[in-house]
C-alpha cells in the first residue's frame, strides 16, 4: 500500500489559494462501490483542512449527492449563473440542486456533455483550490469530454476488493492513461470490516481485488476504508464523523491529496 503522508492544518493552508483549482475526479469501474462517498467525504476532509473546495456532481443521472450530504435543495440561478449550494464547508453542484422532484433525467450523449460545461462555466465557484468530479460509473463520454474542456486532470480511482468490481475498475484505469489523466491513486473501499465478537478483520469481499488492481495499473492502493455505515454522531448519511475510523481514514487522504497535487 503507498505511504500517505500527514500535514499539519498550517502546512495545508499555505499550500492553498492559487488561482487555477486542481481538478480531481474521482472514477470506477463499477457503480455501487462508494465513488460517490469517497468524493463526498474527500471534498468535506479538504475543506477541513482549509482549503477552499468545490465538487461536480457528473454523474447526471444516478446523483447521489443530495442526499449523502442530505441537503434537498434547489440551486438559486440568475440570468446568467447558477450559485452552488453551500454545506459542510464545501460548494456543491448537481443536477439533483437544479430540479428537487426526483424524476429522471433524460438526455442524449451531447447534452451531457453541455451540463458539464453548464457546471464549469456557469456555476458561481468564485476561486477554489479544488474541484472535484463524481464521475458517472464506467467508461463513457464525461471523462472525454472532461478531457476536452480541462485538458489534464487528477484522478482517484475506487474499488472494492471483490475480483469483478477490480477488473472492471482496471478498464476505468486504462481509461484514465488514454484520455491523458494522471492517475494518483487507487482507494479500496469496503475493504474489510471489524468482527463484532473478536475484533478481528472480516474481509467480506475478499482481499485480493484492490492487489491485483494495483499491479496491473502500477499505481498505489492509497487506503482501504473498512465497511462502516457513518453512525448517528454522523453529520449526514453519507458523510463519516471525524471520530470514526472511515473519517479519521478521509482526512489523512485529503492530506496525501494536499501534498501530491500542490
Ligand atoms: N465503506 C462503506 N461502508 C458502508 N457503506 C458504504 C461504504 N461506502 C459506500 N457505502 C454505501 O453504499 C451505497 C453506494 O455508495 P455510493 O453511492 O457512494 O456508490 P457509487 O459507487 O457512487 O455508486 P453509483 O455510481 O451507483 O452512484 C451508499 O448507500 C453508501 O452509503
Amino acid at each position: 500500500m503507498g505511504r500517505i503522508a500527514i500535514i499539519t492544518h498550517e502546512e495545508a493552508v499555505s499550500i492553498s489559494s492559487q488561482t487555477q483549482p486542481k481538478y480531481l475526479s474521482i472514477v470506477s469501474g463499477k457503480g455501487g462501490v462508494g465513488k460517490s462517498t469517497v468524493a463526498v467525504n474527500l471534498a468535506v476532509s479538504l475543506a477541513e483542512r482549509g482549503m477552499s473546495v468545490g465538487l461536480i456532481d457528473a454523474d447526471i443521472y444516478g446523483f447521489s449527492i443530495p442526499s449523502l450530504i442530505n441537503m434537498r435543495a434547489e440551486a438559486r440561478s440568475d440570468e446568467n449563473r447558477i450559485f452552488p449550494i453551500e454545506r459542510f464547508g464545501v460548494k456543491w453542484i448537481s443536477s439533483g440542486f437544479l430540479r428537487t422532484d426526483n424524476q429522471p433525467v433524460i438526455m442524449r450523449g451531447p447534452m451531457l456533455g453541455k451540463i458539464i460545461r453548464t457546471f464549469l462555466e456557469d456555476v458561481e465557484w468564485g476561486t477554489l483550490d479544488y474541484l472535484l468530479f463524481d464521475l458517472p460509473p464506467g467508461t463513457g463520454d464525461i471523462p472525454l469530454d472532461l478531457h476536452q474542456f480541462l485538458g489534464s486532470m487528477k484522478e482517484l480511482i475506487v474499488t472494492t476488493p471483490h475480483d469483478t468490481a477490480a477488473e472492471v475498475a482496471f478498464r476505468a484505469g486504462a481509461m484514465t492513461e488514454r484520455t491523458g489523466h494522471d492517475l494518483i491513486g487507487i482507494v479500496e473501499n469496503m475493504a474489510y470490516m471489524q468482527c463484532p465478537s473478536c475484533n478481528g478483520a472480516i474481509h467480506a469481499f475478499g482481499h485480493e481485488g484492490g492487489n491485483r488492481l494495483q499491479e496491473a495499473l502500477q499505481c498505489n492502493i492509497l487506503t482501504r476504508l473498512p465497511l462502516e455505515r457513518p453512525g448517528d454522531q454522523a453529520p449526514a448519511p453519507g458523510v463519516y464523523d471525524s471520530s470514526s475510523e472511515a473519517g479519521m481514514l478521509f482526512r489523512q487522504l485529503a492530506d496525501h491529496v494536499i501534498q501530491v497535487t500542490h
